[in-house]
């Protein structure tokens, strides 16, 4: 269900004036995982469940494409919103560009209207450095505590991307993600057999020794396995240095090898054509780049807009598996009907706009591309980030 989308949004000023104690410290929780583990889902799901907190959420933004998150993450009747949101049932929701910390700055501002936080990384943040910044910055620190590090961990591509090699002997990054966790939560367990769960459980658990580990679906927890861990408090007996050493943290670049591009295409597309562009792209690789390189897409994200629908699409993709859905936002009258992808893969990603465009639309139906052509006609395909074409 609308994955990215916060439930019945109400402006700020109409929440309940009797809130939580202004004085009292904070607690966040970190939720890491790597790309399309099912972070969001979680987050989503803790916000629905019932729980007698009011909960501020910090999504993290997808990638590149800062206005296709924000509409997919808080948007309501098409209108984007970069404000707190407050929920009907008193959480607060906003999306975030960086680490989140500066958005946890702001949120402090209205203190006294929520009582937690949850952070969503992006999902090749070292959590570790998410978690070194409310030790270094004592002003933050003194209005908020880090109560724990949830990691989610997929099912299906778990295993890859724990066994990920990297060059220089450097940690990848899930496995990094899983080192630091209070909780382990391996999701989308109806995606696995017995027998594969068992592996990813064997692997998490050989980087991890300590964590809890849960399995879930949907990313449906118990919520008391989840918030007011107390994981870091001196009195848990675990500090925070202890596991920060227990990965060796590397500087600069998470992962050279991995990028994200964003691209706007104005129109319609067929639904057919749509599946027919995403399995060429997803499962027959056989979409190329610029270079002739066949695009290795890991995630996917999109907002599209499909013929003879007046609702809003979303595309979502993880590894070679996707699902469209239909949000609950419609297409304006006046509005132009516009394709947002958000593409995070390794490498090899840059495609002329004029290019995707053509393969997008028409599936890669008749070439109409001039060829070695740097002029694409910006009148259809509007941007393209993540490189220079
Ligand atoms: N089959 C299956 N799909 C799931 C499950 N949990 C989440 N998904 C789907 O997986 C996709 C990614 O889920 P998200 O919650 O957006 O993942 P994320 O970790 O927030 O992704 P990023 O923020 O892009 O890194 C969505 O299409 C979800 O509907 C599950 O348990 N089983
Ligand atoms: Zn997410």
């Amino acid at each position: 269900m609308e994955d990215e989308e916060c439930p019945a949004l109400v402006p700020i000023a109409a929440g309940g004036s009797e809130g939580p104690d202004p004085g009292r410290r904070i607690p966040v929780t970190i939720i890491t995982g790597y790309l399309g583990a099912g972070k969001t889902t979680l987050l989503n799901y803790i916000l629905t469940e019932q729980h007698s907190k009011k909960i501020a959420v910090i999504l993290n933004e997808f990638g590149e494409g800062s206005a296709l998150e924000k509409s997919l993450a808080i948007s309501q009747g098409g209108e984007l919103y970069e404000e707190w949101l407050e929920l009907r049932n008193g959480c607060l929701c906003c999306s975030v560009k960086d680490n989140g910390v500066k958005a946890i700055e702001n949120l402090m501002k209205r203190r006294g209207k929520f009582d937690y936080i949850l952070l969503e990384t992006t999902g090749l943040a070292d959590p570790g450095a998410v978690a070194s910044m409310f030790w270094v910055d004592s002003e933050l620190g003194s209005d908020i505590y880090l109560d724990g590090i949830i990691s989610v961990v997929d099912a299906k591509h778990g295993l890859q991307h724990l066994t990920e090699e990297k060059p220089e002997g450097l940690v990848n990054e899930a496995s990094r993600q899983v080192a630091l966790a209070d909780l382990i939560i391996i999701n989308k367990t109806d995606l696995v057999s017995g027998e594969e769960l068992n592996k990813v459980r064997t692997s998490v658990r050989s980087v991890n020794g300590f964590a809890k580990i849960l399995e879930t679906q949907r990313s449906r927890v118990d919520l008391s396995n989840v918030l007011d861990l107390h994981a870091f408090d001196s009195l848990s007996g675990i500090s925070l240095q202890k596991k920060l050493e227990h990965v060796k943290t590397t500087q600069a670049h998470l992962d050279k090898g991995i990028m994200t591009v964003t691209f706007e295409v104005l129109g319609d597309i067929k639904e057919e054509n749509l599946n027919l562009f995403i399995q060429n792209l997803l499962w027959e690789k056989n979409v190329k780049d610029k270079t002739g390189h066949a695009m290795d897409v890991i995630r996917l994200k999109g907002l599209v807009s499909i013929q003879g629908k007046s609702h809003q699409v979303i595309v979502q993709g993880v590894h070679e598996l996707y699902d469209l859905e239909e949000t609950a936002v419609e297409w304006k009258e006046d509005e132009k009907r516009t394709n947002r992808l958000v593409l995070i893969g390794k490498n090899k990603l840059c495609i002329s706009l004029c290019k995707f465009k053509e393969l997008f639309l028409s599936a890669g139906g008749p070439g109409t591309c001039p060829v070695k052509s740097n002029q694409p006609k910006l009148a259809r395909v509007t941007a393209v980030r993540g490189c220079s074409v």
